[in-house]
């Protein structure tokens, strides 16, 4: 006799952990043996356990005691193709990426196998036809649910496997399609190909050779319809489970005083050894074959394709990528048009700020204020014994306002111009004194004066000082429009300019000119700050959905090991960093002539790393979060505190000592000044200003790859045993 394709023995399987409310049992005392070449129809009411046996099946989880040998082997173990090409598996959802068109869907499990794609079109050809697949182009998405269940079930079979497993195959299809399907299995049996089948129609697994009726993770009995109808007097599969079912319950209510004298929780040794559940006759458990044991086939060593799997993952990412949508706008266009748009936006001095002004001066005058516009004004005389003789100079002072973008609006009052400010109608209101010049004049050629001629002498100004930006941009072009006026008035009159300078003289600065913009302060943190954050958001959007279609899970099934996704994902990842990284220097330092001294290499390796910082960032989110909500929760959550604290929008000085030293342990703070030390300085890699930023982003790199590791370690310990 062959021996069986699948043996379980004495498996229990629980989810949670003991000691807690959430602990379930889930499979008890479970005996199932399936012979090589049959259809093994699994049936069973839903939460029984059909899918958590399954995937003990096929290795994706480990049962806390008992043994499962598959094709002669252990699951899990190496080249024992479990998971891997010797099976085929249909999860009970969908599993295949959305983007994927029907085609890619079949191609990705059949290069994942090594198939030839000689043989790959043939198979998907056949498969077409016999499950009425729709057009090969069309997406995942677009099919509805009957017609992505039956693209599923083409994955599973692209490959002839020896043993297929389908959860739930058929829910929802034509009959006369189901009928076709089993048929197909049938025929597949008989060429040797060993289908467990779990389903919901009771009534389709009459085709079966033998079925296994599971309830609460007991497998009521087990053996070929026709038997199990004999053995239970019935004329129908139905009657014949529920027989078992009420057996099952009234057994259960004959121990409950044993049961209740127990603790909830049986701990695991006890239940192995518990008599109660090895006595499989009182639960007509049956075991076609008790010595299965003496019975495995030698495992058989299967040579396992890595290269086929690299390929398909890596077609798989790219066709992920390209087709979903605004994919590759996020990847490629958004950082042009992120820095695009930070580089239109910031920086610029604001325009078209119009200010009330009372001219008490010119009103005067007997053309009013239009005395300014007179071009034959005479505003400085310089006399024969060398004085001046000054007038209307408050004309002077609004020319220089003008050219700095600080258009006049006139008002009669004051309290007018004060009341235009108020209703936001301007910014600021100015007010020049009637005899603004001559005590000018009085003020510069005397120096001892009193407070009348210095209040008649200065200009007041009444500023909107809710708008931090703007009333700064003002007050420091008032002081720029001063400086200029006294120049003119003292050359006017052949005097020293330096006269009415405040006595400070900025010389020429150390590192940067003196009309350094604030758009090259911003800048480095800008681009450090919307590289990581890209990858990160990229990276974490594609590994979630991946876990969350299924597209992991029936990958690993298929046989692609993690570190293969990571490859694939962190080599393409890399390239997309690369361009962005070549796109933003393009446009900063070509497009809009940012200042740079240093070497572009160190810049752009840096700029590559913190992309490679985000990228694991990313991975560390999708191992965290469970959801895309939770995602974006934290993902906004982080980066908000992290631009906050990073010094382009507010220095570090400003901040406590406590908070400062904690940004600078932030992934853009101490790189932000690292990058701007390279542009404006020329610093090296040996300044320690500029090693420290690449210190802190490879130990963010290496600090989240730890998380991200021990995360994983933790959901496979609670996987395989939870
Ligand atoms: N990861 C998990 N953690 C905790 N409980 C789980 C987990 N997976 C499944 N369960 C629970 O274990 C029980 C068996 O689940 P399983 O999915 O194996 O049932 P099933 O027979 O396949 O059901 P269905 O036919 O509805 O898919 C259910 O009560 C389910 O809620």
């Amino acid at each position: 006799m062959a021996a069986p394709a699948v043996v379980v023995e004495r498996a229990y399987k629980y989810y949670g952990k003991q000691d807690k409310p959430s602990f379930k049992p889930v499979l008890q005392h479970l005996d199932m043996t399936v012979e090589k070449g049959i259809i093994y129809g699994l049936l069973g009411p839903s939460g029984c356990g059909k899918t958590t046996l399954l995937s003990c099946i096929v290795g994706r989880r480990k049962l806390d005691s008992g043994e499962v040998w598959v094709l002669g082997g252990r699951p899990g173990e190496k080249g024992s193709g479990v998971p891997g090409p010797r099976v085929g598996y249909m999860p009970q959802d969908i599993a295949l990426v959305a983007e994927f068109s029907v085609r890619d869907a079949v191609y990705y499990f059949g290069r994942i196998y090594g198939m030839k794609p000689k043989k790959l079109q043939e198979q998907f050809e056949f498969l077409t036809r016999l499950l009425e697949l729709p057009k090969g182009g069309r997406l995942i998405k677009s099919l509805s649910g009957g017609q992505q269940r039956r693209v599923s079930l083409a994955a599973a079979l692209v490959h002839e496997p020896e043993l297929l497993i389908l959860d739930e195959p058929t829910v929802g299809l034509d009959p006369v399609l189901r009928e076709r399907i089993w048929e197909f299995l049938a025929e597949l049996a008989r060429g040797g190909t060993t289908v467990i089948i779990t389903t919901h129609y009771i009534d389709e697994t009459k085709q079966a050779h033998k079925i296994g009726l599971l309830r609460d993770g007991q497998l009521l009995d087990e053996d070929s319809p026709e038997e199990i109808l004999r053995r239970y007097n019935c004329n129908t599969l139905e009657d014949a489970f529920l027989k078992m079912a009420m057996r099952q319950t009234e057994m259960k209510h004959r121990r409950r005083p044993t049961l209740t004298a127990s603790p909830d929780v049986i701990p695991e040794s006890s239940i192995v050894n518990d008599s109660r559940y090895q006595s499989r006759e009182e639960f007509n458990v049956v075991t076609s074959s008790t010595d299965v044991l003496t019975k495995k086939e030698k495992p058989q060593h299967i040579p396992s394709s890595s290269k086929g799997r690299y390929k398909a993952v890596f077609i798989k990412s790219i066709q992920q990528f390209s087709r979903h949508p605004g994919g590759l706008i996020f990847s490629v266009l958004f950082p042009i048009i992120q820095v695009v748009a930070f580089f239109l936006a910031v920086g610029h001095d604001p325009r078209d700020l119009h200010v009330a002004v009372v001219n008490y001066e010119a009103a005067t005058s007997p053309l009013g204020l239009d005395v300014c516009k007179n071009g034959s004004l005479t505003t400085v005389i310089q006399r024969e014994d060398e004085t001046c003789e000054q007038y209307m100079l408050s004309c002077w002072f609004l020319e220089e306002m003008e050219k700095r973008k600080l258009y006049p609006t006139t008002y009669n009052s004051t309290e007018e111009a004060k009341q235009a400010v108020a209703t936001r109608k301007l910014y600021g209101a100015i007010r020049f004194p009637a005899n603004f010049s001559l005590a000018l004049g009085i003020r510069a050629a005397e120096g001892f004066v009193g407070d009348s001629i210095l209040n008649d002498s200065t200009i007041s100004v009444w500023l909107d000082m809710t708008d931090h930006q703007i009333s700064h941009f003002i007050k420091m072009q008032l002081h720029k429009a001063y400086e200029q006026f006294a120049r003119r008035t003292m050359a006017a009159c052949g005097k020293n300019e330096d006269l009415v300078q405040i006595p400070v003289r900025f010389e020429e600065p150390i590192y940067g000119s003196m009309n350094t913009e604030v758009v090259a302060y911003m800048a480095p943190g800008v681009m450090v700050t919307i590289i990581f954050f890209l990858a990160a958001i990229i990276t974490s959007t594609l590994m979630i959905s991946d876990r969350l279609e299924g597209v992991w899970e029936r990958s690993a099934v298929a046989g692609v090991r993690p570190k293969e996704m990571l490859h694939v994902h962190i080599t393409l990842q890399s390239l997309v960093i690369l361009v962005q990284t070549f796109e933003m220097m393009i446009v900063a330092f070509m497009g809009y002539k940012l200042p740079f001294n240093g070497s572009l290499w160190t810049c752009g390796a840096l700029l590559f790393l913190q992309g490679l910082g985000g990228m694991c960032y990313g991975f560390l989110l999708s191992v965290l979060c469970s959801s895309f909500t939770v995602s974006f929760f934290i993902a906004t959550g982080s980066f908000y505190p992290m631009i906050l604290l990073c010094g382009i929008l507010w220095p570090l000085e400003g901040m406590p000592e406590a908070l400062r030293l904690f940004s600078l342990a932030l992934p853009f703070t101490l790189p932000s000044i690292s990058l701007r030390d390279m542009m404006e300085k020329g610093s090296s890699i040996t300044s320690p200003s500029v090693y420290t930023g690449f210190l802190i982003t490879l130990a963010w790199i290496v600090g989240t790859l730890a998380l991200c590791f021990l995360r994983l370690r933790y959901n496979y310990e609670l996987k395989a045993h939870g």
